[in-house]
C-alpha cells in the first residue's frame, strides 16, 4: 500500500515559476499541487499546497472569475489557477468556502502548456466524483427573492470555469421542478441542483425518490417494497428563508461554498423519513415533521408570506402568544440505545463513526453502494426489533427530526446529537407547561443550552412513530381533504399549503374538522387539533405514522453536496 501511495505521488512536473514578483519552485505530484516561495539563496520560505481535488479550474492568461469574469492582456507564459480556499472569517458552525486564484508567469511558453496539460491530467484523473452536467431548478420565489441573481451572478461563473455545462429552469408554478424530475428525459446529467430553499429542496428529493421507483416498475406507496436507490445527486444553493437542510450539511449557509462543494464532487448521504396515512405514503421528509407549535407557525407564516423570512420570527411569536397544547397520542419504536442517544452530546459529521457503524449494520455483506434502503418494512413492522411505546397526553409539540435540523435561527438544531445517516429520527415531546417553561424551551435553541434538560420534555431516538387523536376525536372526512391536496402533494396551480389566504385556509380545515385549528389565532375559541410541518409543507392528515427509511452511508442518493470533513471538524471543535 505505501509503495503504490508513493507511486502515484511522484512528483509529474517540478520548475520554477514566478508569482508576481516572488519566485517560487511549483510542484504538482499525483495528489497536490504546492508552490514554495524561494528566497534569494534559494532556500525555501512558505509552501503553499492545495489538493488536487480542490482545484477548479485552470486558465490560460491572468483571468479573474467573480465578481466578473476579466481576462488581463496574455503574455503566452501565464497561467491562472483556482482552488478552494478555506476563508477565516467563517461562522462558528462551519466554515466559508472561497475562489482562491493564483497567477503563474512561466520561462516560456511550452513550460505554461505543460503545466495547463499536466494540471488538467491531474484534475481528471484525481476527481473522478465531479459532475460533467448539471440540471439546475430556480425558484424565483424563494426567501428573499434572490435565486436568479444568486445563481448567475455567484454560482453560474463557478461552473463555467470548472467545466459544467448546466441546464437551468427557472421554474413558473410550485411542484413544476418534482415534475420536471418525474417526467423529463435526463439522460446525460449527473445531478440536479436547487436554487432556492427546503421546500424546492423537497420538490427535488420527491422527484429523485419518485423517478427511481417509477424506472424500477416499484410503487411508493407499497408498504412491502423496498425503495430502490438512486444515481442522482441533489445539491442545494441557499436562497431560501430557513435553509436547514444545506445549514445541517454544510455548517452554513453560502451559495459559493455549496457551488464549491458540488463541483469537487462532494456528497453527504441523508436520512430520510417517510410519512403515511392508512398505508399510503404521504411526503417524504429529511429535516422535521412537527406538530402543534411548528405546526401552528407554519400555517400561520403561510398567511405573510410576503415579509420573506422574517414571518417565520412573527408568527413564532404569535403561536407563542396563542399559548395551545393539543390533545394525542404518540407511539414510537425506540431505536438501538447501546449504538448511540440523542442527549450523547456527539456531533454528526462527515464520515461519522455513528453513521457508518449503523450502515454496516443494516447492510453487514454488501460492500459497494448499489441500494439505499434496507428492507424498511421488516423494520418498521418487526416485533423482534423492540416493543412500541405509548405516550397519551397533552402537548405543545411533538417533533420528529431525521438531522439536527440546524439553521441560522437554531444554530445547533432542534436535535443537535442527531445523525445524518443512521437510519434513526429524534422524537423531540414537550408536554404542555406554563408559558415561561415553553419560552425557557424556545429560547434554548438559539443558544448552547440544552433543551432537553427541561421537566416537561423528553427526546428519545426512534425508528418509527405514529401519531393518533385520542379516542372519540379522531379525525374525518380525510378523502374530500386529499381529493382537494392530492394526497399532499399538488397538481398544477393548486397550493393549499403555501398559498392559502386565511379564508381559504379555514375553508380547507372546515372540511377536514379543522376549522378548530384554523381560525385559531383570530377567533377566541380554543382548537383542538394542530397541523403537521413536513419540511415547511402542511400535510394534509393529523394521524400520521413516520418510519425510518435507511441511508446507506457511501450511497449515492439523497445527497447534499455539502458536508465534508474539514468544515466539520473545524465545526466540531467549537462545540464544548
Ligand atoms: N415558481 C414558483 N411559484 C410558486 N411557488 C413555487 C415556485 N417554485 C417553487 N415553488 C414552491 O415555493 C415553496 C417555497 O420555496 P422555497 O422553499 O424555495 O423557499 P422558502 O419557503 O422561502 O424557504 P424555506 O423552505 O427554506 O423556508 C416551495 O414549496 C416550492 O414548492
Ligand atoms: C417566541 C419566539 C419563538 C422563536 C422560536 C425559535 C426556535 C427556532 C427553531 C427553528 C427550527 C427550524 C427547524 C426546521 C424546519 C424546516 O424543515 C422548515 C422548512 O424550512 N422550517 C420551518 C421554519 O418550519
Ligand atoms: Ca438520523
Amino acid at each position: 500500500m505505501e509503495l503504490l501511495d508513493m507511486d502515484i505521488d511522484l512528483v509529474r512536473l517540478e520548475s520554477s515559476l514566478w508569482v508576481g514578483k516572488k519566485r517560487y519552485r511549483a510542484a504538482l505530484t499525483g495528489w497536490h499541487l504546492n508552490w514554495t516561495e524561494l528566497d534569494k539563496k534559494n532556500r525555501d520560505k512558505k509552501t503553499v499546497s492545495v489538493p488536487v481535488s480542490e482545484v477548479i479550474g485552470v486558465e490560460e492568461g491572468r483571468v479573474q472569475v467573480l465578481p466578473q469574469r476579466s481576462v488581463a492582456k496574455d503574455t503566452d507564459r501565464e497561467f491562472t489557477v483556482f482552488y478552494v480556499k478555506r476563508s477565516s472569517s467563517g461562522s462558528p458552525y462551519g466554515l466559508l468556502w472561497r475562489l482562491g486564484r493564483t497567477q503563474f508567469c512561466c520561462p516560456s511558453r511550452d513550460l505554461r502548456d505543460q503545466w495547463m496539460t499536466q494540471l488538467r491530467i491531474a484534475l481528471k484523473t484525481h476527481s473522478p466524483s465531479r459532475p460533467h452536467r448539471l440540471l439546475v431548478f430556480i425558484n424565483p420565489f424563494g426567501g428573499r427573492k434572490q435565486g436568479r441573481q444568486i445563481y448567475h451572478s455567484l454560482v453560474a461563473p463557478l461552473f463555467e470555469l470548472a467545466g459544467i455545462s448546466s441546464h437551468v429552469v427557472v421554474t413558473e408554478r410550485a411542484n413544476q421542478a418534482r415534475d420536471h424530475i418525474l417526467k423529463k428525459d435526463l439522460t446525460g446529467f449527473d445531478g440536479v441542483v436547487c436554487v432556492g430553499g427546503d421546500g424546492i429542496f423537497s420538490e427535488l428529493l420527491h422527484g429523485v425518490i419518485g423517478r427511481t421507483q417509477q424506472e424500477a416498475g416499484l410503487s411508493e406507496h407499497d408498504p412491502s417494497v423496498t425503495l430502490q436507490s438512486c444515481d442522482l445527486h441533489i445539491g442545494i444553493i441557499p436562497a431560501g428563508s430557513t435553509d436547514c437542510v444545506c445549514f445541517a450539511t454544510v455548517g452554513v449557509n453560502d451559495p459559493v461554498t455549496s457551488a464549491l462543494h458540488i463541483i469537487i464532487g462532494d456528497s453527504q448521504p441523508l436520512d430520510v423519513c417517510s410519512v403515511h396515512h392508512c398505508s399510503s405514503l404521504v411526503r417524504y421528509s429529511v429535516s422535521l415533521v412537527g406538530y402543534g407549535f411548528y405546526g401552528d407557525v407554519l400555517a400561520e407564516s403561510e398567511r405573510h408570506r410576503w415579509m420573506g423570512p422574517i414571518r417565520y420570527d412573527y408568527s413564532g411569536a404569535m403561536v407563542y402568544l396563542s399559548n395551545r397544547s393539543y390533545a394525542g397520542v404518540i407511539q414510537y419504536l425506540p431505536a438501538d440505545s447501546q449504538l448511540s442517544s440523542p442527549r450523547d452530546n456527539t456531533r454528526c459529521l462527515s464520515g461519522c463513526s455513528v453513521c457508518s457503524k449503523g450502515t454496516e449494520r443494516l447492510f453487514p455483506h454488501s460492500p459497494g453502494a448499489s441500494s439505499l434502503y434496507s428492507s424498511h418494512f421488516s423494520q418498521f413492522s418487526s416485533d423482534t426489533e423492540g416493543e412500541w411505546v405509548s405516550v397519551e397526553g397533552r402537548f405543545r409539540a411533538v417533533s420528529l427530526t431525521c438531522m439536527s435540523s440546524s439553521c441560522p435561527r437554531s444554530p445547533l438544531g432542534l436535535s443537535p446529537s442527531a445523525h445524518l445517516a443512521d437510519g434513526t429520527g429524534d422524537l423531540i415531546i414537550v408536554r404542555d407547561t406554563h408559558p415561561l417553561g415553553f419560552l425557557t424551551f424556545l429560547h434554548r435553541h438559539t443558544s448552547t443550552q440544552d433543551q432537553f434538560d427541561l421537566p416537561f420534555v423528553d427526546v428519545h431516538r426512534v425508528k418509527a412513530v405514529r401519531f393518533s387523536l385520542p379516542t372519540g376525536e379522531e379525525e374525518d372526512r380525510d378523502e374530500e381533504w386529499e381529493r382537494v391536496n392530492d394526497g399532499g402533494m399538488t397538481e398544477e396551480g393548486k397550493r393549499p399549503s403555501r398559498s392559502g389566504s386565511h379564508k381559504h385556509l379555514v375553508e380547507r380545515g372546515e372540511e377536514r374538522g379543522q376549522k378548530d385549528f384554523l381560525c385559531g389565532l383570530c377567533c377566541s375559541k380554543a382548537p383542538t387539533v394542530s397541523v403537521w410541518n413536513c419540511d415547511g409543507e402542511i400535510l394534509p392528515h393529523t394521524e400520521i405514522s413516520c418510519r425510518q427509511e435507511e441511508a446507506r452511508s457511501g450511497g449515492n442518493i439523497l445527497a447534499n453536496e455539502g458536508a465534508i470533513t474539514r468544515v466539520n471538524n473545524r465545526y466540531n471543535s467549537n462545540i464544548k
